[in-house]
């Protein structure tokens, strides 16, 4: 399912090739069976190895002096943020490669208020549809200034931006304008843009959702990076729901020019035409890790790898740092790549 690119005002170039775009997926950062619920602990885990991986230091042992930015007040915390002007002022830089873009998708925010609106299937003459558009997006904000602010936490200049602000749209759900030029901007100006899953306004449906997983697709088909990450709650793709306890870990799938794909590791399941099984969580209003497959092939098409892996674990730390290969018979995941 190739979408075209979007037609729509050229973009300015990027200064330098983006090293990595990167998905932490909502089931990964929330909790996703719990209304709006973020797992704190796999968030705070996936901005240090964020952190690490953009690292500049050959890490001599000597702990990094990392210049916290969340400089707001947090629930529950009695004292003002404490902001060491001094300090700032004498360090040299942050010592930081920050051409990464970051977009994380909606796990328990956002999909609830859109699937009981039916925002994904348009419609906004009804008052249900207004009304859930408006909450989807009080949803996946707050949850993107969660994100933003948690990773300012580990000194990563991070700026969130909304799809929807930015004036991205969508044509019969397929992306129908999506200016980049504030995204390349801001990379320029040595941000780390957070984009997110969003509710948009469709030309054809009034408004859908569209999807952290096309994000990055399209993103990757314009800017090229090194490298895409999509950070989940399981190990990879599997031959089956990861439930069921005889799946099989994919560790490796090759896509063809035409866009057929087959899986390559492990060797017993060479040549399977049977596809992979797939379950959707029923208030999944994006397609789950269906569509975090489709667009994964398009970019590996690209001769982009792709690597899909469980947040939190050495795993994503080696995949953040692209740091993985086919031979790595010891990296558990995913690896999407061309056959070419
Ligand atoms: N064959 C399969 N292989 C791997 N995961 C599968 C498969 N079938 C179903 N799943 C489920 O897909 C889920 C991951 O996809 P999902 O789209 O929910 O991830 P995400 O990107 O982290 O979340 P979000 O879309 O909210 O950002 C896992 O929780 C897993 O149980
Ligand atoms: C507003 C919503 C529900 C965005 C969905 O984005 P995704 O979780 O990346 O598929």
């Amino acid at each position: 399912m190739a979408e075209e690119a979007a037609q729509e005002q050229p973009s300015p170039t990027a200064p330098r090739p983006v090293r990595c775009i990167v998905k932490l997926g909502g089931a990964a950062i929330t909790n996703k069976g719990e209304l709006e619920s973020i797992n704190e602990e796999s968030l705070r885990s996936a901005c240090a190895q964020l952190r690490q991986a953009m690292s500049e230091s050959d890490g001599d042992g000597s702990p990094e002096k990392v210049l916290g930015m969340d400089w707001s007040k947090r629930q529950g915390d009695p004292a003002d943020p404490a902001v060491d002007a001094e300090l700032i002022a004498g360090m040299a830089g942050l010592g930081i490669d920050t051409n990464f873009i970051v977009v994380h998708g909606a796990g328990s925010f956002g999909h609830f208020q859109a699937s009981r609106s039916g925002v994904h299937k348009g419609g906004l003459c009804s008052t249900l549809v207004k009304a859930g558009f408006v909450a989807t997006r009080i949803s996946v904000t707050s949850l993107n200034q969660e994100i933003v602010r948690a990773l300012a936490r580990e000194g990563i200049p991070s700026v969130g931006m909304s799809p929807f602000a930015c004036g991205w749209s969508t044509k019969q759900r397929k992306l129908a304008s999506s200016n980049a030029s504030q995204i390349i901007q801001s990379l320029h100006a040595g941000f780390v843009p957070v984009l997110h899953g969003d509710a948009v306004l469709d030309e054809l449906l009034d408004c859908t959702i569209l999807s952290g997983d096309v994000i990055i697709r399209h993103l990757a088909q314009l800017l090229s990076p090194k490298y895409v990450v999509f950070l989940t709650d399981v190990h990879g793709v599997y031959d089956r729901p990861p439930t069921d306890p005889n799946a099989v870990l994919l560790r490796e799938i090759e896509v063809n020019d035409n866009g057929s794909w087959s899986i390559v590791k492990p060797g017993l399941l060479q040549g399977n035409n049977k596809g992979v099984e797939i379950s959707v969580a029923a208030h999944d209003t994006t397609g789950g890790m269906e569509t975090k497959i489709l667009e994964a092939a398009v970019i590996a098409r690209l001769g982009i790898d792709v690597y899909i892996t469980k947040a939190g674990t050495e795993h994503s730390l080696r995949a953040l740092k692209g740091d993985v290969s086919t031979d790595s018979e010891d990296w558990l995941g995913t690896i999407i790549r061309s056959s070419k």
